[in-house]
């Protein structure tokens, strides 16, 4: 039997899971720290469906993401014991132009991976920690880098590029899009759960700390709502998400801003937080009630619904939807102002379906069918991950 590890680490939360190979995969452990950058974040963890570990880790101890990996990684030891571990598969944000597909990372490789840090601060600097630690860690597994933007790699040229000069697209100034590993994670589910959908026209919302959404047509991703960086598309926690950039040089020009006050602004400052003044956290902005944490919901709607119709444009119509992520799995307010007055595109939401988080949730008239997703991309890491050992072993 193999043993298969997986570290994921997201722009606020780390997770980690250990699935057993024995014909197919089966999960043993699995676990999180989230909250990370808030005053109380949360570890949990179960070993076979029990609990392992729960508490509050006190703000130091899981100040920033590398604090909070060595915490994951004592929690892993102790669990793991004795148990070869073969492979850690690792969800890497961006794979730029040169990583298309699962990929065995030695150093020529993490070094490349290293160069795309710029493209993603909130998250490459972070999944590259997460490799060299694993690899002390455990010294003999195969490390495989899955990426976040290979999924979208079948996007048409008009959703894969900028409209500047020619050169920058080849220099690779593309839409790369993320969050793949989930949207893959996602298409595989909906065959099981809805197979009619397979080779329909479906859009994803991914809605967590980061945010966006994917178009999907016959299981291929043709649109993200994201581009060359995390930054586009939708608002996040922190996150600007679609600003015109001539924001960004008037503020360079003439407020006098540096690259890295601009950086902290886009990627730290803005989105939920900057608009609420309050937090990046939705179950926050929810129990609030001021009126700026209600505006910054207001907006995040109101990008959802905007993109919503964009992509429904794209596709030429609608077969289904699916939220998935911490806020499309569990925040039912916003799924449910999310679709409010679409029924022109057939979307029709069940109120109390919706209430319940169950996995349907449109009304039995609905011509749109409406999904709840608990994404799972730790399990479309090890899924890589597996096969990556399978072709090496048959090459
Ligand atoms: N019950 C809930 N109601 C509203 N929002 C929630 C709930 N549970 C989680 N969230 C939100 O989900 C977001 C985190 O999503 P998640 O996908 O876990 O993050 P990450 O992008 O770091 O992986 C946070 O904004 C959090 O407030
Ligand atoms: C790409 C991205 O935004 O990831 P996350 O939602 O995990 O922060
Ligand atoms: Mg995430």
């Amino acid at each position: 039997m193999r043993h298969i590890l997986t570290l994921n680490a997201g722009s606020s939360s780390i997770k980690f899971a250990l699935f057993e190979e024995h014909d197919g995969l089966s999960e043993a452990l699995r676990g999180q720290i989230e909250g990370l950058g808030t005053a109380s974040p949360h570890l949990e963890a179960q070993l076979r469906g029990s609990a392992l570990a729960e508490e509050r880790l006190d703000a130091a101890s899981a100040a920033d993401h590398e604090a909070a990996l060595n915490v994951v990684l004592d929690v892993l030891q102790r669990a793991i014991g004795r148990t070869t571990v073969d492979a850690v598969g690792h969800r890497i944000v961006h794979g730029g132009l040169a990583f298309t597909r699962p990929t065995v990372i030695d150093d020529d490789v993490l070094t490349r991976l290293e160069t795309l840090n710029p493209l993603a601060p909130l998250h490459q600097p972070h999944n590259l920690s997460g490799v060299r630690a694993a690899h002390r860690a455990f010294a003999d597994a195969l490390q495989v880098a899955c990426f976040d933007t290979a999924f979208h790699r079948s996007h048409p040229w008009v959703n894969d590029t900028y409209a500047l000069p020619r050169e920058f697209y080849d220099q690779g100034v593309r839409r790369y899009g993320f969050h793949g590993l989930s949207y893959e994670y996602v298409t595989s589910r909906l065959k099981e759960i809805a197979p009619q959908d397979e080779k329909g026209r479906v859009v994803v919302m991914h809605l967590g700390n980061g945010a966006s959404m994917c178009a999907i047509r016959d299981g291929q991703s043709i649109g993200s709502s994201m581009g060359f960086t995390a930054l586009d598309g939708l608002p996040m926690g922190t996150r600007c998400g679609q600003l015109d950039p001539g924001v960004v040089l008037y503020l360079l020009q003439e407020k006098g801003m540096t690259a890295p006050e601009m950086t902290d602004l886009l990627y730290r400052r803005s989105g939920l937080k900057g608009l609420s003044g309050l937090s990046h956290d939705m179950r926050e902005l929810e129990a609030a009630g001021t009126p700026e944490a209600a505006q910054a919901i207001d907006y995040f709607v109101d990008r959802i619904r905007r993109e919503l119709g964009a992509m429904a444009a794209v596709l030429a119509g609608l077969d289904a939807l699916v939220f998935c992520g911490g806020i499309g799995e569990h925040a039912w307010r916003i799924r449910d102002r999310v679709c409010q007055g679409f029924d022109w595109l057939g979307i029709e939401l069940d109120e109390s379906l919706n209430r319940a988080g169950e996995t349907v949730i449109s009304a039995g008239g609905s011509r749109v069918r409406v999904f709840i997703v608990n994404t799972d991309e730790d399990m479309m890491i090890a899924r890589h991950t597996a096969r990556l050992i399978v072709e090496r072993g048959n090459s």
